[in-house]
């Protein structure tokens, strides 16, 4: 104990966290060795007690009892570490706000941005926010933030309150030194958007390549943090290795892409700002089950694809990306470029933006300058999809005059938004409607079935023996259907 003292003393200086952490890992040791005994006892004594009736010999008390206490010890130990010194890691959340000048931003306000970064760190597990607070400077680019009076105020705030542990300062990313100097003055970790930000990509990332992609991401902020020569080789030497194994899984994907070029299977790629419910619309336009959406900021981070049928029977997929947020460095997005490349390459982009939202302007804005980052064909349609209506609509009907306004979870207006897809999917794709009146039963029918799926197939009421078909075709289909029945269709 006395060694712990001192290494604690001796480092309070560099890394003032430090005594937070020691606590937390003795802690941790201490939960575990005292589940590790009492399990142990616990379930020997009760083998003990209920010997007669266990189907096992006096022999393997011991084994069972073992099992069981390296069982408990492990989950209590693992719990103990989550929640860190007394529980939940407790939060002051600060939004830096400029209150008048040229740096002031006059496309959103300061509480809203508050609210945003509240959500954004809550993401985190176990992370429960004590106290937020727009706070008011007078520019930004102050080495402290903050002004000095203001400084001090808030450092006896954090100093008073023993729940805190952390500070979330929602400003992009801060300099090493900054962090450093913040961190002293406070005692407690401090955390920019960027570390936010970057610790949910680590908590959501699923894939290999989500993976890969997160720790690109962190090396820009390693390379601020180091100084020795050889630790930058080594992270040099890193970003090499990541960026070569990213590309060889761009390459297995731009692979799949052909392959669904060839299959002629259109796509339709779901973009938008983090939480709008992307992953929502998709569930409620293809039914499958895989999209869930989640009241999560960056819920998901690996782009999928979810197979379904337009009304007019046209096969398409639909894929799922990343969500865009403001104020991170555009390094944490550019690390998405390459699952955001699905995006670029397909037929149709549907905009999802949450129009419940005061910020939706804001919002829509930065999906579209990112979108525009991204060498996006200049021909490819984006559908807006103004979301979560059921949650009150905060424009004006001119102002959402091209959105579809929807509700994902509640289910409403998909089938208009779906129309405006397969319109556009069908235009993009050269496919257009045709109207044949065909022998009921014929090959002809059978053909058209097996092609694209038929749109609409009717028998003639007054004569039996004929059938009216819709069915959706492009020109080589179209052309392949005339030459072997020498039949013409009417648009
Ligand atoms: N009330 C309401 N809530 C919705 C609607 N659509 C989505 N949500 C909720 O909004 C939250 C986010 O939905 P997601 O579909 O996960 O959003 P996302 O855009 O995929 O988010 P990320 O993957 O994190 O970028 C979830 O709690 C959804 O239940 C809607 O139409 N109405
Ligand atoms: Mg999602």
């Amino acid at each position: 104990m006395n060694n712990n003292s001192e290494l604690i003393s001796q480092y309070k200086e560099a890394f003032p966290a430090f005594r937070g952490y020691m606590e937390c890992m003795s802690r941790t040791l201490f939960t575990g060795l005292a589940s590790l005994s009492l399990a142990f006892g616990g379930t020997y004594v009760i083998q003990h007690l209920a010997n007669k009736h266990l189907p096992y010999s006096r022999k393997l008390h011991i084994v069972v009892s073992s099992v069981v206490a390296c069982g408990v010890a492990y989950q209590s130990r693992l719990q103990a570490l989550a929640t860190g010194v007394g529980g939940q890691v407790g939060v002051m959340v600060l939004q830096p706000w400029v209150k008048w000048g040229p740096q002031k931003r006059t496309d959103t306000s300061g509480q809203l941005m508050l609210q945003e970064a509240v959500a954004l760190v809550s993401t985190l597990p176990l992370v429960s926010v004590v106290t937020q607070e727009v706070v008011s400077l007078q520019s930004l680019g102050k080495r402290m933030v903050f002004g000095s009076g203001t400084l001090e105020r808030l450092v006896n705030e954090a100093r008073a309150n023993k729940s805190i542990s952390c500070i979330f300062i929602s400003l992009d990313i801060m300099k090493r030194s900054q962090i450093g100097e913040l961190e002293a003055a406070f005692g407690i970790r401090i955390m920019d958007r960027y570390s936010v930000v970057l610790s949910i990509f680590h908590q959501h990332a699923r894939t290999k390549e989500a993976r890969l992609q997160v720790a690109l991401a962190e090396l820009p902020y390693i390379k601020k943090r180091v100084t020795y020569e050889r630790d930058k080789l080594m992270v040099a030497e890193r970003e090499k290795r990541l960026k070569a194994a990213l590309t060889k899984l761009a390459g297995i994907r731009a692979q799949v892409r052909a392959n669904r070029a060839k299959s002629s299977l259109p796509t339709i790629a779901v973009v938008g700002y983090t939480n709008a419910g992307k992953t929502s619309l998709i569930h409620a336009i293809t039914q499958d089950s895989r999209a869930e959406g989640r009241n999560q900021l960056f819920a998901t981070l690996d782009v999928t694809a979810h197979g379904c049928r337009l009304p007019c029977g046209v096969e398409v997929a639909f894929i799922d990306t990343v969500g865009f947020i403001q104020d991170i460095p555009t390094d944490l997005v550019a690390s998405f470029k390459a699952t955001l490349e699905d995006a670029i390459y397909s037929d149709v982009v549907v905009h999802v933006r949450d129009v419940s939202h005061p910020d939706y302007e804001l919002q829509g804005a930065t999906v579209s300058s990112t979108l525009a980052s991204l060498p996006l064909p200049s021909g490819t349609p984006v559908i807006t999809a103004a979301n979560k209506m059921d949650l009150g609509i905060t424009r004006s009907p001119e102002q959402l005059a091209d959105a579809y306004v929807v509700s994902a979870t509640r289910e409403e207006g998909i089938e208009e938004l779906l129309m405006a897809i397969q319109n556009e999917v069908l235009r993009v794709t050269g496919r257009k409607l045709w109207k044949f009146t065909l022998p009921t039963g014929s090959d002809q029918i059978q053909w058209l079935r097996g092609a694209t799926g038929l749109v609409q197939e009717e028998i003639d009421e007054a004569n039996p023996q004929i059938t009216h078909v819709v069915a959706v075709l492009t020109d080589q289909e179209l052309a392949a259907f005339t030459r072997n029945f020498g039949v013409k269709g009417k648009k």
